[in-house]
């Protein structure tokens, strides 16, 4: 598990959007499994990498158990018919985020952190190596937070998925990221938390004038 940090504005959501085909890219060129993403036809590539963002979704009308179903749509049927195996993809997919009790509710009636964790659970029925979260976890509470981010860092280590997501809640990926790619202006750094603890590159973030970063405790200090 992956996080992508950086101050405002630096190109965060840019790079995750070009990373799942959502727009393309400035420059450069992705290869997905050796594979450059433009030979990706969008079925293919819906098997290989799902996408969360921030926008608001545009289905709201939909209940949460329908909305979720669509993580499916990959593998259905051209009717979107489910077989047992959508059915128990999408039944795991709910009980791993705790959405049971929320299920049959409709999107609109749900409050946006709980709309967060119905995405995020989308995207596990979507069941692809690769998910990709644009700031997944900002409407939630702190225990949220750490549970869906756990829960995504046991995911990506039982199944061997890459999940890589973009948050400005630095402390939290640096105690529960396996790897961070912190982007700056004119370079990015990209390693364990503690290898880039060591290398200062937190130090560089933010004015050090307003924001210092204390390497033994792993966290920044106001001044
Ligand atoms: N590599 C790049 N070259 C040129 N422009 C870029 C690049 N990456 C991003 N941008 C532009 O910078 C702007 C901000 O990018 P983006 O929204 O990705 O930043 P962000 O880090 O996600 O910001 P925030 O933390 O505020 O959400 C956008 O207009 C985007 O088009």
């Amino acid at each position: 598990m992956t996080a992508i940090v950086g101050i405002n504005g630096i190109g965060k959501s840019t790079l995750l959007r070009t990373l799942g085909k959502v727009q393309p890219p400035l420059s450069g060129e992705i290869l997905v499994n050796k594979k450059p993403l433009e030979h990706y036809t969008p079925l293919a590539l819906a098997s290989e990498i799902s996408v969360v963002l921030t926008e608001p979704i545009a289905s709201k009308n939909l209940t949460v158990l329908e909305l979720i179903s669509l993580g499916r749509q990959p593998y259905t049927n051209w009717i979107g018919s489910l077989d047992e195996q959508d059915r128990h993809k999408i039944k795991a997919a709910i009980s791993m985020v705790q959405l049971e009790a929320l299920q049959h509710k409709k999107c609109y009636e749900l409050s946006d952190g709980q709309l967060q964790k119905v995405m995020v659970a989308r995207a596990l029925a979507q069941d692809t190596s690769i998910i990709l979260l644009d700031e997944p976890t900002s409407h939630l509470d702190l225990y949220h937070k750490v549970h869906i981010l756990k829960l995504l860092k046991h995911i990506a280590h039982e199944t061997k998925k890459t999940i890589l997501y973009t948050t400005h809640e630095i402390e939290i990926a640096i105690q529960l990221c396996d790897k961070m790619l912190i982007l700056e202006k004119d370079r990015s750094s990209f390693g364990e938390p503690c290898e880039l603890i060591r290398q200062q590159s937190f130090e560089r973030l933010f004015p050090s004038d307003t924001i210092t970063f204390d390497p033994t405790s792993g966290s920044f200090k106001i001044i």
